[in-house]
């Protein structure tokens, strides 16, 4: 535990930054058509070295297209609506809600090549709970868009804050980045772990601690 908690160095409150103050970018341009998209996929098959018109190509844009819609489908989604439905009959509970272990996929802004890990996101609520599967919907919601983990980390933390004003909210992303394993620099196996800490795991580095060995208690 000691190794795991030096590893991460766990922050004191006066380190931890102050993202969930910073508007929330959620910058959506006007849209190509579905003509035009097909016609870029095109576009980068023939400067992949390809032949778009071969038979094993020809559908090819549309499928991109269509798979798009999916894997970036998060800027449809209203992260905070998400999280509308809070649950109060809960005899009173109020201490810590961690749903750890959620899979996620996303693609880096770099270089939109995949990012693919786990999160683990805890609460203290203050006045209810919300559906545990809201939370796994919330981490999607940003996942499926182009992300740095770092901002995606920012953004999740950001949300559950804002909308359920809990008196704590912790996460944890852990990931690979493609982009470092199959270009560029070609390290396979490299695990990136980012944390932001709101609330009372802001202000506690204790909190801090209990958060991070329950994500990684696995008794
Ligand atoms: N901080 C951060 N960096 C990321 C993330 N995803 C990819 N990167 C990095 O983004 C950087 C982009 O660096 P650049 O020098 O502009 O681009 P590049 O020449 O393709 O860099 P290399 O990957 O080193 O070949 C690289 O170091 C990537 O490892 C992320 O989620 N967070
Ligand atoms: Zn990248």
């Amino acid at each position: 535990m000691d190794a795991v908690l030096k590893s991460l160095s766990v922050r004191a409150p006066e380190a931890a930054d102050k993202r969930s103050d910073a508007p929330r970018p959620e910058r959506v341009t006007e849209r190509p058509t579905r003509q035009e998209a097909e016609a870029a996929v095109r576009t980068l098959l023939r400067w992949a070295g390809d032949d778009p018109e071969r038979e094993g190509l020809l559908e090819t844009p549309q499928r991109v297209v269509k798979a798009y819609e999916q894997i970036f489908g998060g800027y449809r989604q209203d992260a905070d609506a998400i999280l509308d439905r809070v649950f109060e009959e809960v005899e009173g509970y109020s201490d810590i809600v961690l749903v750890r272990d959620i899979a996620f996929h996303s693609h880096c802004e770099h270089h939109m090549v995949p990012f693919m890990g786990r999160a683990h996101i805890a609460y203290y609520p203050r006045r209810g709970v919300v559906g545990l599967s809201k939370l796994a919907r919330v981490v999607d919601a940003f996942a499926r868009r182009l992300q740095t983990q770092e901002t995606m980390t920012a953004q999740i933390a950001d949300t559950i804050d804002s909308v359920l004003h809990p008196r704590g909210v912790a996460v944890m992303v852990e990931a690979e980045h493609l982009c470092m394993a199959m270009r560029g620099v070609q390290k396979s196996g490299v695990s990136t772990i980012t944390t932001q800490f709101t609330g009372v795991f802001k202000q506690d580095p204790n909190e801090q601690v209990r958060f991070l060995t329950l994500v990684r208690d696995r008794r």
